[in-house]
């Protein structure tokens, strides 16, 4: 492993392990107040927990409470949300900075930093001051600032968030690059980001992790209502029956888990909420399925997010206008079973 990190904070009620092969990208994901910045800011060296112990590849970063390695003797670059440029410097001097600063001569600083500005697609703004750069061109030249230091373990602080979505989505494709192979932890909230950036995800909530793995098995398997819900997946807990389950409050599904797992054992079940049918009285079949009601209608582009006290559907505006749905209307949900995704718990 090349990061070994252990830290307890008493006072955030922060309490992570975490460890990460080498080239390998973390995305760290939780809700506000998780302790995703926390874990970041103890790994970059400007918090201090109260206890615990990191090592990155050779070097002990802290073991508390004798050692405590001083940030900038780190092999860690954090890229914060915002690019903190150095305003008075041109963009290549701000690239130039991190290896000037770790002992490069001027010559090898200079080649570092076009190399970095050419990588992250800013070397045309090479001469330009910070003030005149966009939110995204800004952003890139952090990037490039933070990988010409050629840090052992990158750190990115939601780097996409500020950014509006066009210029976030091609920084994404950029970011997913120069990340290739790299040691790197990134705290996002947004599912795509970890997709298209990490290898594994770490789940994090009320400070402790929650789920771990890689990406695209906990995303499409969430174990805990955070993942689901940023995932858009329903996550519904309870014990197996032998055609399905019964969740926590009552409800009866049918379903199939990917392996056997016998009746009366905890287990969760995903649902997509575009495989969840909507219809609003009684039905054909004579009132089968799950009666519901709802409680948010979420419109996106031409579908809406239909919550409900059971399941989440996602329906076209039309046929939410032609039911007249509305928060309170009482509707029936149905389920194929092949769409019920059933796991241990
Ligand atoms: N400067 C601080 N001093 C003391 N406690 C803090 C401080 N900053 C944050 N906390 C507390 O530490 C815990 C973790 O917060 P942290 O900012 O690390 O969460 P986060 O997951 O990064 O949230 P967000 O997504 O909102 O940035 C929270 O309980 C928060 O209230």
């Amino acid at each position: 492993m090349t990061l070994q990190f252990s830290a307890r904070l008493a006072d955030r009620d922060v309490d992570v392990d975490l460890n990460l092969a080498s080239g390998e990208t973390l995305a760290l994901l939780g809700p506000n107040g998780a302790g995703k910045s926390t874990v970041l800011g103890v790994l970059a060296g400007l918090i201090r927990p109260d206890s615990g112990r990191a090592t990155l590849a050779e070097d002990t970063l802290f073991d508390l409470p004798t050692t405590w390695l001083a940030p900038h003797r780190r092999a860690i670059a954090l890229l914060a949300q915002d690019a903190l440029l150095f305003p008075h410097l041109t963009v290549r001097r701000n690239v130039e900075f991190a290896p000037r600063s770790s002992g490069a001569t001027r010559a090898q600083a200079g080649a570092k930093a076009d190399e970095w500005l050419e990588r992250t697609g800013v070397r045309p703004l090479a001469e330009r001051r910070p003030g005149g750069l966009s939110g995204g061109q800004a952003q890139r030249v952090a990037i490039a600032r933070a990988l010409a230091a050629e840090p052992e373990l990158i750190l990115l602080d939601e780097p996409l968030a500020s950014l509006d979505v066009a210029v976030a989505g091609e920084l994404r494709g950029m970011l997913a690059e120069v990340l290739v192979g790299r040691t790197a932890i990134v705290v996002t909230h947004d599912a795509l980001d970890a997709y298209l950036l990490a290898d594994r995800v770490a789940v994090l909530h009320r400070g402790r992790v929650v789920e771990e793995g890689p990406t695209r098995e906990v995303l499409t398997h969430p174990r805990h209502p955070f993942t689901a819900e940023l995932t858009g997946l329903s996550l519904l807990t309870g014990v197996r029956t032998a055609g399905g389950l019964v969740t926590d409050d009552g409800l009866a599904l049918g379903g199939t888990p990917a392996v056997p797992i016998p009746a009366g054992r905890a287990v969760t079940a995903v649902v997509r909420p575009s495989a969840v049918m909507l219809r609003t009285g009684v039905g054909p079949d004579g009132g089968a399925g799950i009666a519901a009601v709802v409680t948010a209608l979420e419109p996106r582009d031409d579908l809406v997010r239909v919550r409900t006290d059971r399941l989440t559907a996602l329906v076209p505006a039309a046929v939410v206008a032609e039911l007249r749905l509305t928060i309170g209307a009482r509707v029936t949900l149905s389920v194929p079973r092949g769409d019920v995704r059933i796991a241990p718990a």
